[in-house]
């Protein structure tokens, strides 16, 4: 079986796609600036109850048909195509800060800014953040490099704590292979000073044969 990486979204459908991921995406950022919100007001009890009740009356509207758990959204590709739900990099997703990723010559570079949603010290990102993020750049970095995987192993050292709304560049590469183990590393640094190290994180991954990848993604196209 061989994986193909998945192309963005085209052929059949490609304006029906393109106005879906720009209404998920527009979605995504309104939630984005409500769980912000929520995060951050003093309003009464009486407010919240009021917003609470408005809240439930417009996850209401959301009906109709819902994917099922394993389910490949048709929005998206995968694996290497876009993930419009991803918690990292997913423009509709309301936990996602999200992260725009670029390729470089060595693997990828990540921009984001976390807010208050994602603090962990007061004033500063979550450690499960970092590790989330790093997660998601050395995971993408290997689909890049043609060794999709998934993580077996993540060591996470945090040398400083990442400022909350402050720009971000995340790096993830590759740094080796072995059979079907891929090797990655992976650096959070501000944009304004992308010398110092804030967090660090060394991963292995592991493409998993043809069969537990059948067994475990079997929304994935096989290609003949
Ligand atoms: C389509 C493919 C996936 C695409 C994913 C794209 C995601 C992109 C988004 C990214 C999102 C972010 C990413 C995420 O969130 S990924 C989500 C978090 N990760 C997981 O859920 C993975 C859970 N683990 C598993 O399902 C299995 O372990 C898999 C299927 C991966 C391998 O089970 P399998 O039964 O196939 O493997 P094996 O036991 O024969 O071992 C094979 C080799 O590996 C060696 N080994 C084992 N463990 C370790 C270890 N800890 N350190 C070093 N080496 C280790 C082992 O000794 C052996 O070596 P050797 O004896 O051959 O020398």
């Amino acid at each position: 079986m061989h994986i193909p990486l998945a192309e963005p979204p085209a052929a059949a459908g490609a304006e029906h796609l393109e106005q879906q991921q720009a209404a998920i995406t527009r979605l995504g950022h309104e939630l984005r600036a409500l769980v912000e919100a929520t995060v951050r007001t003093a309003a009464s009890a009486d407010t919240l109850h009021r917003v609470a009740d408005g809240v439930r009356h417009v996850t209401g509207q959301l009906t109709g048909r819902r994917r099922a758990r394993t389910e490949i959204p048709e929005v998206d590709g995968f694996p290497g195509g876009p993930r419009m739900y991803s918690p990292v990099v997913g423009a509709g997703s309301p936990l996602a800060p999200p992260v725009r990723i670029t390729p470089t010559d060595d693997g990828l570079i990540g921009h984001c800014t976390l807010g208050i949603a994602h603090e962990g010290p007061p004033g500063y990102g979550h450690g499960g953040m970092s590790a989330m993020l790093l997660d998601e750049l050395m995971g993408q970095a290997c689909t890049a490099a043609g060794t999709p995987g998934l993580t077996v192993s993540l060591q996470m050292r945090y040398h400083q704590p990442i400022p909350l709304e402050t720009p971000l560049r995340i790096v993830g590469r590759v740094t080796g292979t072995d059979k079907r183990k891929i090797f990655a590393a992976g650096t959070i640094t501000t944009q304004a000073d992308p010398s110092t190290d804030l967090v660090t994180a060394d991963a292995v991954f592991i493409t998993p044969d043809p069969d537990r990848t059948r067994a475990l993604f079997p929304g994935l196209e096989e290609e003949a």
